[in-house]
């Protein structure tokens, strides 16, 4: 493990005192075969439900989403397997996928502006392969591979990488028609004016894989502070929100993701193994003119079981000129924010600091 300097671990350490977030009663839900199978009142209800969980959360849960459960379950072991590992070879992993990259394996350390947390994980650039077609049905290789090919560990070699390019093309199939429903909830007569940004040859997404320790002596002060939630809480992942369109996250059995609500209180997200949750992201919150909301949420650690997510970040391509969607502002109508490319607004957010508000030097001021 990477030894922290003296005072970053109480950089991630929470006051002991702080209470656990409780959990969000209703997750917002949409269950896509359902609304497949329902004709087309069933559908308009499902895309109606799901922009109103845009609207009010940006945040909802997707069951009957057609990924298959073992593919989830070998990756989710793949990447237990993975972590397990020397950390001499998951660095060396990092150091050979994208030399000077954001990509890669990395411990603690988010992003290049100081951040930490918690955690450790892979960040992957999802190339375009198979993505040209348009279709959803392609099938090829994703994730790009590692320059070094002799540098990297049997274990990432061999299968770990072809694993997560299936679930890629996998999951990128089901984000495309959670977008295609979230236009449709919004009455867009062009239904794929958020899928086809996700689907060009040059869309800038992303997979990442991470990884929270477990922490047993956060037990103990759990147990000191009398239980009840209070004490014992350290950051895995810091408050953000995600830049990109959407956001899809699918992580094991334990807790740990909490979402900010409007009126800024934290609650907690029960954790669902054979579900994915999605997150609206800043392009998107842009795109509908502040109709759907970009979420904030952050991963608290306190247990004794290790978190393993995945998320797949669903990006533009860096040439796309973002602005309010002209049908979403309305005759007469006021844009929120000033036309910008991505490439632009990926630059810009990758000097703030995880906790920061990007969106708001994008604002128009009348
Ligand atoms: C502190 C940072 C990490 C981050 C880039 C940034 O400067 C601000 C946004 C962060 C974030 C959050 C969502 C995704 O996990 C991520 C990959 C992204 O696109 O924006 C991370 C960036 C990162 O970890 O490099
Ligand atoms: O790991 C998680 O559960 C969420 C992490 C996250 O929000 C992110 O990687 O952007
Ligand atoms: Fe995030």
């Amino acid at each position: 493990m990477v030894v922290l300097a003296k005072g970053e671990l109480e950089q991630i350490a929470l006051p002991a005192v702080q209470k656990a977030a409780p959990p969000l009663a209703d997750v917002p839900e949409v269950d896509l075969a359902a609304a497949a199978s329902r004709g087309a009142e069933g559908r308009a209800a499902a895309a109606r439900a799901v922009a109103a969980a845009c609207e009010e959360h940006g945040f909802f849960k997707v069951t009957g989403h057609g990924v298959p459960l073992d593919l989830l379950a070998r990756v989710e072991n793949a990447a237990a397997a993975f972590f397990a590992l020397q950390q001499r070879d998951k660095e060396s992993a990092m150091s050979a996928v994208a030399p000077g990259s954001p990509f890669g394996y990395a411990s603690k350390r988010i992003g290049s502006n100081g951040d930490l947390g918690w955690v450790e994980y892979l960040l992957l650039g999802v190339t375009a392969a198979g993505a040209s077609t348009g279709d959803h049905s392609a099938d090829e290789p994703l994730l790009p591979a590692p320059a070094d090919e002799e540098a990297v560990p049997s274990a990432w070699r061999c299968s770990f990488r072809d694993l997560l390019n299936e679930y890629t093309v996998a999951v990128r199939r089901m984000t495309c028609e959670v977008l295609e429903l979230m236009a449709e909830g919004l009455g867009m007569a062009e239904t794929d004016a958020f899928a086809r940004l996700v689907l060009e040859d040059d869309s800038d997404s992303m997979l990442r894989v991470n990884h929270y320790p477990p922490r047993p002596e956060l037990k103990h002060l759990q147990q000191l502070h009398g239980g009840g939630g209070g004490g014992g809480r350290v950051t895995g992942f810091g408050e953000h929100t995600d830049p990109q369109i959407i956001s899809v996250l699918r992580s094991n059995a334990t807790s740990g993701l909490e979402i900010a609500l409007r009126d800024g209180t934290w609650v907690s997200v029960p954790p669902d193994q054979g579900s994915f949750f999605v997150n609206v992201g800043d392009a998107l919150q842009v795109l509908t003119n502040g109709r759907f909301r970009s979420v904030r949420h952050r991963v608290m650690v306190n247990s004794v079981r290790s978190r393993v997510s995945v998320i797949f970040f669903g990006g533009p391509p860096p040439r796309e000129t973002l602005a309010p969607l002209p049908q979403l502002v309305g005759e007469g109508g006021r844009s929120r924010y000033r036309e910008f490319t991505w490439r632009e607004y990926k630059s810009s957010a990758y000097r703030t600091k995880l906790a920061d508000n990007r969106l708001c030097h994008f604002e128009t001021t009348s």
